[in-house]
């Protein structure tokens, strides 16, 4: 079968096998130089990817455009089947809720308790209260927080944080996961204790992205691999990019 999928197949769609496709995909900071050229790279529903490349190769830039933060100079973006690059940007709202997304920076709101950051995804969806009261202290219990369900922010170390903003991104059960460094800030049997939770949420269909520079958890974890290197992806697949990384990835053939 060739790689075509053209905006038509794209929008009629759009419950299709991939989750994300990047197709030629090239990005470039307003008039700065291109952060990568051409791009392709698809991740089929259900799947489970680590994205890696070394400070500055780009993986923040990846997730930015697979949660729409940014939109590619040149190519195209596919999401649950919709072609996000030809879609109104109205519509594209309805796409982040089925996602949950764990940045870097944590985005917590600083005047929200752990457990009222946690529930905000469920009370956005309309969820029952009697719920939100379960469920939420179960999750930041299980990601060893049970003693600061009301503690602030500004109140948690950076490792404290770093969890209550995965657990809110994975409170919904999203169909989308995207997480940038999530182990970042904690230690070894909290990172292995947090990639055993998105296990878990991988095992119930959801689709997870992580991008890390723990090559400790990429070695222990068997799961697909995207690694960036001077703009190029020159690895998609499982292990470690060979040593001739500039020959892994074949170009794509560019749609007429
Ligand atoms: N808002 C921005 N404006 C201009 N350039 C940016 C911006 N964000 C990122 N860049 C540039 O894009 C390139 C890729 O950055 P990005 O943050 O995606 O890399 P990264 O692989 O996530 O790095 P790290 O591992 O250090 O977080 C870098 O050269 C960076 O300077």
């Amino acid at each position: 079968m060739s790689h075509d999928t053209g905006t038509r197949e794209r929008r009629d769609d759009p419950e299709g096998q991939s989750v994300v496709r990047f197709d030629h995909v090239g990005l470039r900071y307003d008039l700065g130089p291109e952060v990568f050229r051409d791009i392709g790279f698809t991740l089929p529903r259900g799947s489970f990817h680590f994205l890696t490349g070394g400070s500055g190769a780009g993986k923040s830039s990846v997730l930015g455009l697979c949660y729409l933060a940014l939109r590619p100079t040149r190519g195209g973006i596919s999401l649950f089947g919709h072609d996000v690059t030809r879609l109104p940007r109205r519509l594209l709202p309805r796409l982040r809720r089925r996602m949950g997304v764990v940045f870097q920076d944590f985005r917590l709101i600083d005047h929200l308790s752990a457990m009222d950051n946690v529930a905000l995804p469920l009370r956005v969806s309309g969820a029952p209260e009697a719920d939100i009261r379960r469920h939420v202290p179960e999750l930041l219990a299980w990601v060893g927080l049970a003693d600061h369900l009301n503690a602030k922010p500004p109140t948690l170390s950076g490792g404290q944080k770093q969890r209550v903003a995965i657990a809110r991104a994975v409170i919904n059960r999203p169909d989308l996961l995207l997480a940038d460094e999530p182990t970042g800030n904690v230690d070894d049997r909290i990172g292995m204790r947090l990639l055993h939770l998105f296990e878990e949420l991988n095992k119930m269909g959801t689709t997870v992205l992580i991008a890390t520079h723990n090559e400790q958890l990429v070695q222990r974890f068997p799961y697909g691999r995207l690694h960036l290197d001077a703009g190029r992806l020159t690895w998609h697949g499982v292990g470690d990019p060979p040593p001739d990384r500039a020959t892994a990835v074949p170009p794509r053939p560019r749609q007429s």
